[in-house]
């Protein structure tokens, strides 16, 4: 690449003077010098349209592979980061969605730099033939600034309705995907809520369209402004010449050539100009790359290791929490000692900030108040990925991941994903012996109708999640020191419930044994009242807790909700 492009130099060099030699000879009938301008011309012109080609195909060679890997690279950034407000939040989304959409100017900025800079060598190379005809020829090279100036201009202007609009495209394709995705689409089909969703998605991208068309605009006139300059200036140059050849200071053949270098000149600025923009493209690009690489540093920073074994227990110190989009706090002030081989109970009505406390614990998010600590240690100086490996259950919207069966599981401990005897007693202890029955190849079935496999239920989706949740347990990792399991039983069907109940109970009693804090959340009191200690969440506020005999004693909410779901199952 760097041959061929600072060979184009070159190559400039010899296509303008061999139209030079080419129109003097003939001129004055030297049939030796008009074969070796045609000769020098042919070679010349072969050698630009073969190099061309090869350097075109060989950049978007390169370009491919580097970008492959810039992807893969913020791909393997953005799945290393423990905490998830970089996957859930608008405006982190908008800067890692910014860097693969615009990973492509960052490959790419090598060959632009070395573009630039043969762009540059030919510039040279041209404007020195210029004076060469008349000095004063080299004042159309003066006219680049201007060119320079609204290039960039436009840059800026391209670049911010661009980043404008990363946020408008990426809601419209959310809503697009409402209309795509099985999940939502079944839902918007019922409704026959398709055509407005849709409606609003074209919206969206009408807004998004308009504003870049308004931009491109503005920044079209600025450079139809300073190419009309240089338009200007061409026609002045030619006039210079003439007159030269009226002087007799001047041949036609160097008429000939300043026209050729004018056209070239305008090429060269249009090549150093576009590669400008493309180094400054790439700049953006860096910038939203290393702001990726800082904040996965940070996210994965070090700590020490967790204990082996809980012996104080887990404290919330006046935990509070705000989502990084909400104006006010979701948790106001816990504070709990959740005690080693304890079962701790949480109960509350929706959106009181259960599954928030839960998140908390397995360190997804950071308080952004209080503190966490474990055994005295703040939970924010254990190293994350330790703590994660000491941790099991399953959040509420568990994931349905959709590969083998075996793998689905198997993910629970990573390195025992092929241990088979490991994955069928992690599904046997969840109660999923008879989901696995059901499937055609057992264990080695595919997941996901959208991969051609079984679709499993939503209640057998749940029994899999919990496997895989006991894969560290049954597969001989350390034992968990906290296991979470927010509302485990939400999908399941009562003798379902009823098994992985059983199991619970084995399941708590083999966890008080190793001394982990077992965090419950379920909103089924016949459950719930087998905890040691229940909390009632309020709001974000813990309003009210103790075990189930004390609760129901004190008369409180507890008490009442309790009731109301006794009679209704009575
Ligand atoms: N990712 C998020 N970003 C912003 N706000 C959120 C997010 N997740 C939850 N919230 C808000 O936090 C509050 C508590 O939500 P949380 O999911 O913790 O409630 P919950 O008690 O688990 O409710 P449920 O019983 O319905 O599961 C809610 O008001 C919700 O709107």
């Amino acid at each position: 690449m760097f041959v061929l492009i600072i060979g184009q130099a070159g190559v400039i060099a010899a296509l303008g003077l061999s139209q030079l030699w080419l129109v003097d000879s003939s001129a004055a009938h030297r049939t030796g010098a008009v074969a070796g301008a045609v000769a020098l011309g042919t070679l010349a012109y072969g050698v630009s349209a073969v190099a061309g080609r090869v350097q075109s195909n060989l950049w978007i060679y390169l370009v491919g592979r580097v970008r492959g890997r810039l992807n893969e690279e913020t791909q393997r950034a953005i799945s290393s980061i423990p905490t998830i407000t970089h996957v859930e939040h608008g405006p982190y989304i908008d800067r890692w969605n910014r860097l693969f959409k615009n990973s492509q100017s960052l490959a790419a900025m090598p060959w632009s730099t070395l573009d630039a800079a043969a762009a540059v060598v030919s510039l040279a190379v041209t404007i020195g033939l210029l004076v060469w005809v008349g000095p004063v020829l080299c004042l159309l090279a003066v006219l680049a600034v201007p060119l320079f100036f609204a290039n960039r201009h436009s840059d800026r202007l391209l670049r911010r309705s661009r980043d404008d609009n990363t946020e408008l495209l990426r809601r419209e394709q959310r809503l697009h995907e409402l209309c795509i995705e099985p999940e939502p689409a079944k839902e918007v089909m019922l409704a026959g809520t398709g055509e407005i969703l849709n409606d609003r998605a074209s919206a969206l991208w009408r807004e998004a369209a308009a504003a870049e068309t308004r931009a491109r605009l503005r920044a079209a006139a600025a450079q139809a402004g300073a190419w009309l300059l240089y338009a200007a200036g061409v026609a002045a140059a030619l006039l210079v010449v003439a007159d030269l050849i009226g002087d007799g200071r001047a041949t036609v053949g160097a008429a000939v050539l300043v026209v050729s270098l004018a056209t070239q000149l305008q090429a060269q600025l249009r090549t150093v100009l576009d590669s400008l923009s493309t180094v400054a493209e790439a700049g953006q690009v860096v910038d939203h790359f290393w702001w990726l690489r800082r904040y996965a540093e940070e996210a994965a920073r070090p700590g020490t290791p967790a204990p082996d074994v809980l012996g104080g227990g887990i404290t919330l110190h006046d935990v509070r929490f705000r989502y990084p989009s909400a104006d006010t706090d979701v948790l106001h002030g816990i504070s709990l000692h959740l005690t080693p081989g304890s079962t701790v109970a949480i109960v509350g009505a929706n959106g009181a900030g259960k599954s928030t406390l839960i998140k908390l614990l397995t360190g997804v998010y950071e308080p952004t108040g209080g503190h966490i600590t474990v055994d005295g240690e703040p939970l924010a100086g254990i190293d994350r990925s330790g703590w994660r490996d000491r941790l099991s259950g399953v959040y509420q919207d568990f994931a349905r991941i959709r590969l083998l069966t075996r793998e689905t599981v198997g993910l629970g401990s990573v390195r025992h994903i092929r241990d088979r005897p490991s994955v069928t007693a992690a599904v046997d202890r969840a109660g999923a012996a008879d989901v696995l029955e059901r499937l055609p190849q057992g264990l080695d079935t595919q997941l996901g109708a959208a991969f051609g496999g079984v679709e499993p239920s939503l209640g057998q989706w749940q029994r899999l999640a919990l496997a895989r949740s006991l894969m560290r347990e049954v597969s001989g990792d350390r034992p968990p020191l906290c296991v979470v399991l927010d509302e485990p039983t939400a999908a399941l069907d009562p003798l379902a419930e009823h098994d992985l109940f059983q199991h619970f109970v084995e399941q708590v009693r083999r966890a008080t044994r190793q001394g982990a804090v077992t965090v419950l959340v379920s909103h089924r009191f016949t459950t719930v009242r087998m905890a040691d200690v229940i909390v009632v969440l309020e709001d974000g506020q813990v309003a009210e807790h103790g075990t189930h005999a004390e609760l129901m004693a004190a008369g409180g909410g507890y008490a009442e909700l309790y009731a109301l779901q006794e009679r209704a199952y009575r």
